[in-house]
């Protein structure tokens, strides 16, 4: 389903301020694989996915996915078969819209025809629908403003709004990093809820290496633009978080820096 090619991505070339984020970063995900990702500080984590979103083109490599060749095509194309999740709730959603009209601006990025019909019965019932998916009352609030709902409320809809359309990658970029316990653990049961029940392929970055040990089939280690060690499904499982500490000891030599890693568990 996804398919990285020999990726180089380095800012500032030939500059005192050169940064080489991505070097040489070569992996495959087939359909339905979860792939979490930790890494130190500066590692090349979120230019990883700026990458697959097409926010960013890489200099050097390709990126496929679902068997084509996606490595110039423009985030705003990618859009159609990419869902993404960030680690601002307000970034996602559009806070003086609608509940339903969110959904609406989601639906239009697959849909282009439904926009033109505007919101139907039938549309508003399967948004009601979906809604309800998330136990948390959002079916009965169609019509309040994005803006008005809790941090956990909207990331819980951007979560929901990345993945009714049925993308063909989910991106979720530190998605619970900005809550409280509580509502992150709402978050992580239904990004497990809603990847398992679709099968998505999805790609997770975390600082918290409980939950990139908890969550999905992979997981992919960086630092300095490499991925150092990976994990797949048999090996992940037996897996503890001092463990992947002792990994990246024995192939770098020193110590993860990554602060927010640390200190999270
Ligand atoms: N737009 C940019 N312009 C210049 N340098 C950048 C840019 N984005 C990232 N970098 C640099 O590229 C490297 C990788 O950064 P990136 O943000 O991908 O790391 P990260 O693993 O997500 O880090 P963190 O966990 O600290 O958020 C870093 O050295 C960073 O300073």
């Amino acid at each position: 389903m996804l398919q990285l090619n020999n990726i180089h991505k380095t800012f500032y070339p030939n500059t005192p301020d050169e940064r080489r984020a991505l070097q040489n970063v070569s992996q495959e995900l087939n359909s339905g694989d979860f792939v979490t990702i930790i890494g130190s500080n500066g590692a090349g984590k979120s230019t990883l996915l700026n990458m697959l979103a097409g926010s960013l083109l890489p200099d050097e490599g390709e990126v496929w996915i679902d068997g084509k060749n996606v490595t110039a095509l423009p985030e705003e194309k990618r859009a159609k078969f990419i869902g993404r999740v960030f680690q601002n709730p307000l970034t996602g959603t559009a806070p003086g819209m609608t509940i339903e009209e969110n959904m609406m601006i989601s639906l239009g990025r697959t849909n282009r025809r439904s926009v033109w019909k505007g919101i139907t019965k039938k549309t508003r019932e399967q948004f009601r629908e979906h809604l309800s998916t998330l136990e948390i009352g959002l079916e009965n609030r169609l019509n309040s403003k994005v803006g008005l709902l809790s941090g956990g409320e909207r990331q819980a809809l951007s979560l929901l709004m990345a993945t009714f359309t049925e993308p063909k990658i989910l991106l979720l970029d530190e998605h619970t990093a900005a809550l409280d316990p509580s509502k992150e653990s709402l978050i992580i049961n239904l990004t497990k809820d809603l990847v398992e029940k679709q099968q998505l392929t999805t790609v997770m970055v975390t600082h918290q290496m409980d939950q990139a040990l908890e969550l999905g089939n992979r997981l992919w280690m960086m630092d300095e633009g490499e991925i150092i060690f990976e994990a797949d499904d048999e090996n992940k499982q037996d897996l503890t978080v001092p463990d992947l500490l002792k990994e990246f000891e024995n192939v770098r030599g020193k110590r993860m820096a990554s602060d927010r890693a640390l200190l999270a568990k």
